[in-house]
C-alpha cells in the first residue's frame, strides 16, 4: 500500500502541475481571442487546432499515445473555444447542461449557399427547392470544399446529400459533420429520376461507356444489369458526367444523370427512369455556422460515441425512451484508428429549448463520450 501511496503523490503533484498549465493556457487562449476580436477572426482556427495536434504528437516521448494525446488535445481545445465563446457574446449561446455550449443565430436573409457538383447536380435542384432561385450560389467539386467554404466564410450556407431512401447515408457527409463545427439548420427531400442521356444520333444500342456518379449507378443497377457489356466510368456526379458527353459528342457515351442536367447541356433521353425502385428520394441538409433555434425547430441531431461496455448503446438509446423522446434515425459510423468503435448519429424529435429535451441530453452526457450536438430543425 505504501507504494501506491507513493504513486498517487506524485500524480497528484503532476496533476498540481497540469492545472497551473491548463489554467495558464486558457489565459494565453483569451489574449488569442482579445486579438481574434479585434482582427475579426473567429474563433475556430482549424489549421492551428491541426498545427497544434501535430505539434503535441511530435513531442510525445511514447508514439503509442499518439491517439490519446491527440484525443486530449480537441478537448482542451474545444474546452478552449467554450471559454472564448463565453467571453465572446453570451446572448449568441445557448448553454445546455453544464458544458454544451451552442451558437445560436437566426437565418441570414442575403445569403451565398454553396452545393457540390455542377449546375444541375440534384444537390443544385435541393437548394432551389429550398431557398428558391434569387440567392448566389457556388458550387465545388468536393462535400468538404463545402464546409470549408462555410467555414472560411465564402459561403454562408451549404446544401449537401444526407441519405438516399434505396442505397443508404452518405458517408462522406457524415464523417464531415463530424469534422466541422457546423450546424444543420434544415432539410429538404428530393424525389430522384435518373436518366439515361447521350448526344442526339445516339441509342440504347450504339452505347459503350456510361459515365456517372457512384450512386447513379448503384440507384439504376437493375437496368444496368441487363447491359453487362457496357463499361461503367465514376465521375464527380451526375450534372458534370452528363456536362462531359456533351463535350466529348459521341454517339458510343452516355450519362446518367437528372432530366435538368440533359436540359442544361442539350442532351437527348434514351431511356426515362432507370432507378431501379420508383420510390427513390435523397434527403438533403442545409447547414450553417450557427443553430437556427425557432418553435417550429423539430428535430435534434446528435453525435456520440459509447464506453465498450455491454449494453452501452441500449442504455444511452434507453434515456430518449425514459424522457418521452422519439428516436427518429440511427446510424453508425467507424471511429478512425479505433478497430470496432463507432460513433453514433442520432436523430431525435424535440426542441433544444425544451427543458425535458436538456434533461434527456444532460443525462445522455453523462453515460457516453463526446456528445456533440449538430443542429435543430
Ligand atoms: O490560436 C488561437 O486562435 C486560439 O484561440 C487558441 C486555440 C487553442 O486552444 O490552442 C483555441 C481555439 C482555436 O481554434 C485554435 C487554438
Amino acid at each position: 500500500m505504501e507504494r501506491l501511496d507513493q504513486i498517487r503523490a506524485e500524480i497528484d503533484q503532476y496533476d498540481q502541475q497540469i492545472v497551473e498549465y491548463f489554467e495558464k493556457r486558457i489565459k494565453k487562449a483569451l489574449e488569442a481571442l482579445e486579438i481574434k476580436q479585434e482582427l475579426g477572426l473567429p474563433i475556430l482556427q482549424q489549421d492551428r487546432e491541426q498545427l497544434v495536434l501535430d505539434k503535441v504528437v511530435r513531442h510525445l516521448q511514447d508514439k503509442e499515445l499518439t491517439q490519446e494525446i491527440q484525443e486530449l488535445y480537441r478537448i482542451i481545445m474545444k474546452l478552449s473555444r467554450q471559454i472564448q465563446a463565453k467571453k465572446w457574446n453570451l446572448s449568441d449561446l445557448l448553454l445546455i447542461g453544464e458544458s454544451i455550449l451552442l451558437p445560436i443565430g437566426e437565418p441570414l436573409s442575403k445569403k451565398t449557399i454553396a452545393f457540390q457538383g455542377e449546375p444541375g447536380a440534384f444537390g443544385h435542384q435541393a437548394l432551389k427547392k429550398y431557398f428558391g432561385n434569387k440567392e448566389t450560389v457556388l458550387h465545388f467539386e468536393k462535400f468538404e470544399d463545402v464546409f470549408k467554404a462555410l467555414v472560411e466564410g465564402n459561403a454562408d450556407y451549404g446544401v449537401l446529400p444526407i441519405e438516399n431512401s434505396s442505397t443508404g447515408g452518405i458517408h462522406e457527409v457524415y464523417d464531415l459533420l463530424l469534422k466541422y463545427d457546423l450546424y444543420i439548420v434544415g432539410e429538404e427531400i428530393l424525389p430522384i429520376e435518373h436518366h439515361l442521356l447521350s448526344v442526339e444520333g445516339a441509342t440504347e444500342e450504339s452505347i459503350v461507356e456510361v459515365y456517372s456518379h457512384i450512386q447513379g449507378f448503384r440507384q439504376c443497377k437493375s437496368f444496368l444489369d441487363q447491359h453487362p457489356d457496357w463499361k461503367l466510368i465514376t465521375y464527380d456526379n451526375t450534372a458534370a458526367s452528363a456536362k462531359l458527353i456533351k463535350e466529348l459528342n459521341e454517339t458510343s457515351k452516355a450519362a446518367i444523370a437528372s432530366k435538368e442536367a440533359a436540359e442544361l447541356y442539350g442532351l437527348k433521353v434514351l431511356k426515362n427512369n432507370i432507378q431501379t425502385n420508383q420510390e427513390n428520394w435523397t434527403r438533403f441538409i442545409i447547414v450553417g455556422r450557427k443553430v437556427e433555434l425557432s418553435e417550429e425547430s423539430k428535430k435534434i441531431s446528435l453525435i456520440y460515441s459509447l464506453r465498450h461496455n455491454v449494453g452501452s448503446l441500449y442504455d444511452s438509446l434507453g434515456i430518449f425512451t425514459k424522457h418521452g423522446i422519439n428516436l427518429v434515425k440511427l446510424e453508425s459510423r467507424p471511429i478512425p484508428n479505433q478497430p470496432w468503435k463507432y460513433h453514433f448519429y442520432v436523430d431525435v424529435e424535440g426542441n433544444l429549448l425544451d427543458k425535458q429535451i436538456q434533461r434527456a441530453i444532460e443525462e445522455l452526457q453523462e453515460n457516453i463520450i463526446n456528445l456533440k450536438i449538430i443542429g435543430n430543425y
